[in-house]
């Protein structure tokens, strides 16, 4: 396998490359690009990390040598919010980055599986979406937005809350990757009950976790470790589908015919060509039902955003 990780100098980027350097199986390749020029650094530097796993660093002329022959390219490159903003605010600067990035995978590897990490996720995935069908490339089973961070995240706070080991905690989140678009379903939790008073001030944090960090890091940036992490666990998970291995992750992907939202996270069977089948989300409360009723046209305009910024 040869995973491209775009943005790989940043936060997020260097963390990720780190598990990917100890994670990937044996005899894959980790491809680094970044704008900044520390990126050939970064790559010497986890090259001497002793693992079967080869790794190069590509800086900003090099995009079309870091994608050539990607079996699956990440996608973190571009601004990270600061207090006060939201993460729509990031679009004027980062809509711009991801399509250029996007432009040169439908050139240089259209096959590969594309998972989009930078924010707005509701928008950079469906810019994602229009660029490669604009190139004639578009395969709706290769394109995720990653929101995997919303769903480690809500397993961590579940079992702190419960005395539980994380390892027995599992939380469905759906929706988006914003605020009240981030619906975790807890009363699909298994193995625990919870108070209304739980469910509300729950369901709260969890989508006002980036806030947190955000806050907390007080302007040097948003989440880079947890979404290291996060973007890991989603990438060694579609690593192993494409291998043969079936496995499902939650993930914001196309979906056709869908009620909600043309784009919506969703539990999804991964298999060896992306996408197998993009299960059901089951049965929701009225607590969440309400909840997905209330978020449903911020998201769906989110998404339009995304649609005319590349049909302008
Ligand atoms: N999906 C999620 O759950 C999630 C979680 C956390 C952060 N994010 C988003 O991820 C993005 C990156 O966050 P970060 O904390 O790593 O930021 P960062 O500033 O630390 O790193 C971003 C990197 O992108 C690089 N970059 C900028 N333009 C580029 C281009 N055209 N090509 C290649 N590289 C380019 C920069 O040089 C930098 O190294 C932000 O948009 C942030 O909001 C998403
Ligand atoms: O909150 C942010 O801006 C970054 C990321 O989307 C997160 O959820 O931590």
């Amino acid at each position: 396998m040869k995973v491209a990780v775009l943005g790989a100098a940043g936060g997020i980027g260097q963390a990720l490359s780190l598990l990917l350097k100890t994670q990937l199986p044996a005899g894959s390749e980790l491809s680094l690009y970044d704008v900044a020029p520390v990126v050939p650094g970064v790559a010497v530097d986890l090259s001497h990390i002793p693992t079967d796993v080869k790794v190069a660093g590509f800086g900003k002329d090099d995009l079309a040598a870091a994608l050539t022959g990607c079996d699956v390219v990440l996608i973190p490159a571009g601004v990270p919010r600061k207090p006060g903003m939201d993460r729509s605010d990031l679009f004027n600067i980062n809509a711009g980055i991801v399509k250029n990035l996007i432009d040169a995978c439908a050139d240089n590897c259209p096959e590969a599986c594309i998972g989009v990490i930078t924010n707005p996720v509701n928008t950079t995935v469906a810019i994602a979406a229009e660029a490669l069908k604009a190139k004639g490339v578009y395969n709706k089973n290769k394109l995720f937005g990653v929101t995997t961070l919303d769903v480690i995240r809500s397993e961590t706070f579940v079992a702190e809350l419960k005395g539980k080991s994380t390892a027995d905690v599992h939380v469905p989140v759906i929706g988006g990757h914003s605020g009240t678009t981030i619906l975790p379903l807890l009363s699909q939790v298994e193995g625990v009950s919870f108070s209304d008073d739980e469910i509300a001030s729950l369901t709260k944090r969890i989508q006002n976790a980036g806030t947190e960090v955000v806050e907390a890091k007080a302007g040097g940036g948003s989440a880079t470790l947890s979404m290291g992490q996060a973007a890991a666990r989603f990438c060694l998970s579609l690593v192993k589908a494409l291998s043969g291995e079936e496995v499902v992750e939650y993930t914001y992907v196309q979906v056709d015919g869908s009620e909600d939202a043309a784009f919506f996270a969703h539990p999804v069977r991964l298999g060896k060509n992306g996408v197998e089948e993009i299960l059901t989300y089951g049965e929701l409360s009225a607590f969440e039902e309400n909840a997905k009723n209330e978020m449903l046209d911020g998201l769906r305009g989110d998404i339009q955003l995304g649609v005319e910024f590349v049909n302008k």
